[in-house]
């Protein structure tokens, strides 16, 4: 049991108010259990304040909201319902980031896959690890679903206690742009922050490259001395322009990473045999072979990421090198489907034109003949994104074939039309639905052929309008080589 004086700075409330004990925090009324807190969140959809009074009619001891709402219970006014929920959360849980050491990842492409090398490093020396991002939230092997890459305060720091409890010692995040610029990771004590890299995605909510690239900054300059009076790290990608302004912004010590050797830690001597890479891994402190079985250039950064974050951890080197080699494939991403064809067929997450640039020139170095690329762009996201997504699929493959991908409350065609104004040339197709453009592209490959099938990696759903149906790229190839087997 705590008071609400207990877990509000004082500061950020505005007017007097009365204080209450409470059990438990909430956004959403319709969750409220008695002697709750019910914090009123402006949302995209709805106004949390408009759902004050139901709130207080299940139970809510106390509400806290950013202008006065009319309810049998004392209104706290601050000014910014969701931060002060951040910070609240935080007290709420008695500072469980204290005791669970953050890694936090940022950057446009590569935090899924960073988090998983790092987690696989840790595992060799630590029982039981924590992360959350994209896919999951896991507590050792226990997986939790999640809605958001970067869930909200209150998930996040229950998410934190109940690793304090379970005794995990580190925990490895993705931290996305829109977390930090709602300020869902405030009071999180981050340890090590790790940046990947920076191009264009989320501009609908950003509004410009600037203002993105400043909300990534805020893991960087919220950087400091940790409880126990150790200090955090910064893990920048040297190779990336955007990293100059998180050195600037930053006051703790900065780790590079990439492949230039003014890096402090970098990769030399790659080397990709089947499904596995090497190189030369060069640090400060010496140098040691790497392997593991990712594909790319991109994924030499992603590893190079995890090992600076993990020997800012204090990780020993003989883990890092286990760590690597046992890492697991990360699911959809750059992930194959077998089914019994003669052509590859690969399914992949990427879904903004750098991460594409980055897995088309990958599939293109591996493939002796034709290149077939089956995209599409989500729907209610940054418009900007669609022709430089067509354009970039144009330039490494010898065939593009324009598909839905979670169109959401947009109009599928008026997306598609978006994507088509980058093409330059007239080696495309648009076949709306999802299933048939995939069931084209496998019937069109034949051996020594490359169906890169991409944006929606792991994900089992596409979403229409409201709904969220079952759609799973992987599923579906498979059964579109069945089906042709058959027509064979
Ligand atoms: C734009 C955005 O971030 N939206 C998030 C937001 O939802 P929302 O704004 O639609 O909320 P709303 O439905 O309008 O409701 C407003 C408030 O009223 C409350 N409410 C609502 C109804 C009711 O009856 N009673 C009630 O109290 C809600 O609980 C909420 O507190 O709050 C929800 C709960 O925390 C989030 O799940 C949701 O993320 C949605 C799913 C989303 O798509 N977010 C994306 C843009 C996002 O955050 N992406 C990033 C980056 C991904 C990447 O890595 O690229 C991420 O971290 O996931
Ligand atoms: N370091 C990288 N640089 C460029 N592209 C990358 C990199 N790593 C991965 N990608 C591409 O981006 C896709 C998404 O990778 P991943 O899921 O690791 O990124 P993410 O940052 O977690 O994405 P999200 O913003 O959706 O959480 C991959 O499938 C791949 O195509
Ligand atoms: N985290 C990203 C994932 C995009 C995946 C793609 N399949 C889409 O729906 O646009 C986002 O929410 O913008
Ligand atoms: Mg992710």
């Amino acid at each position: 049991m705590k008071y609400i004086t207990d877990i509000i700075p004082s500061i950020m409330v505005r007017l007097e108010r009365e204080d209450k004990e409470i059990e438990s925090l909430h956004m959403d009324s319709r969750e409220v259990t008695p002697n709750g807190l019910f914090f009123c969140i402006e949302g995209t959809k709805v106004d949390g304040h408009d759902f004050a009074s139901q709130a207080v009619n299940n139970g809510a001891a106390a509400v806290i909201a950013e202008r006065h709402v009319d309810v049998e219970a004392p209104v706290w006014l601050v000014k910014d319902t969701q931060k002060v929920m951040a910070y609240a959360a935080d007290h709420f849980y008695d500072h469980p980031t204290k005791d669970v050491r953050v890694i936090g990842i940022t950057g446009t492409n590569g935090k899924t896959t960073t988090s998983h090398l790092v987690e696989s490093i840790l595992n060799e020396e630590q029982t039981k690890t924590g992360l959350i991002g994209t896919m999951y939230a896991k507590i050792g092997s226990e997986s939790i679903e999640t809605n958001n890459t970067t869930p909200e305060s209150l998930e996040l720091q229950q998410l934190f206690a109940g690793m304090r409890d379970k005794e995990v010692k580190s925990c490895v995040m993705e931290v996305s742009s829109h977390a930090l610029q709602m300020g869902r990771v405030r009071g999180v004590q981050f340890r090590t922050a790790v940046f990947t890299n920076l191009s264009q995605d989320h501009l609908d909510y950003h509004g410009s490259m600037e203002s993105y690239r400043n909300a990534k900054g805020l893991l960087f300059s919220q950087l400091g001395n940790s409880f126990a009076g150790e200090l955090s790290t910064a893990v920048l990608n040297g190779d990336d322009a955007a990293s100059a302004y998180f050195e600037a912004v930053t006051t703790v010590p900065v780790l590079t990473y990439g492949l230039s050797e003014n890096n402090d830690i970098y990769a030399e001597n790659i080397n990709t045999t089947g499904s596995k890479t090497s190189f030369t891994l060069h640090t400060p402190w010496g140098s040691t072979e790497v392997e593991y079985p990712l594909l790319g250039k991109f994924n030499v950064y992603n590893a190079l990421a995890a090992i600076a974050a993990c020997i800012a951890e204090n990780v020993s080197v003989t883990s890092i090198v286990d760590g690597l080699k046992h890492a697991p494939g990360v699911s959809g991403r750059f992930e194959a489907v077998e089914a019994g064809q003669e052509s590859t067929i690969v399914v992949d997450y990427a879904h903004t034109p750098g991460g594409l640039e980055n897995v088309v020139q990958t599939a293109r170095e591996m493939t002796e003949g034709r290149l077939y690329a089956v995209i599409g762009c989500g729907g209610d996201r940054d418009k900007e994104k669609r022709p430089k997504m067509a354009a970039v699929a144009e330039k490494f493959s010898d065939m593009v074939i324009l598909t839905s991908d979670n169109p959401r409350s947009e109009d599928p065609v008026s997306i598609l039309e978006q994507m088509e104004a980058g093409f330059t040339g007239n080696t495309y197709e648009i076949i709306e639905d999802r299933e048939k453009a995939i069931e084209r592209a496998v019937f069109l490959a034949g051996a020594g052929d490359t169906v890169l099938i991409a944006g929606k990696g792991h994900e089992t759903y596409q979403i229409v309008g409201d709904q969220t149906l079952p759609f799973d790229d992987r599923k579906v190839a498979k059964e579109a080589v069945r089906k042709n087997n058959k027509q064979a």
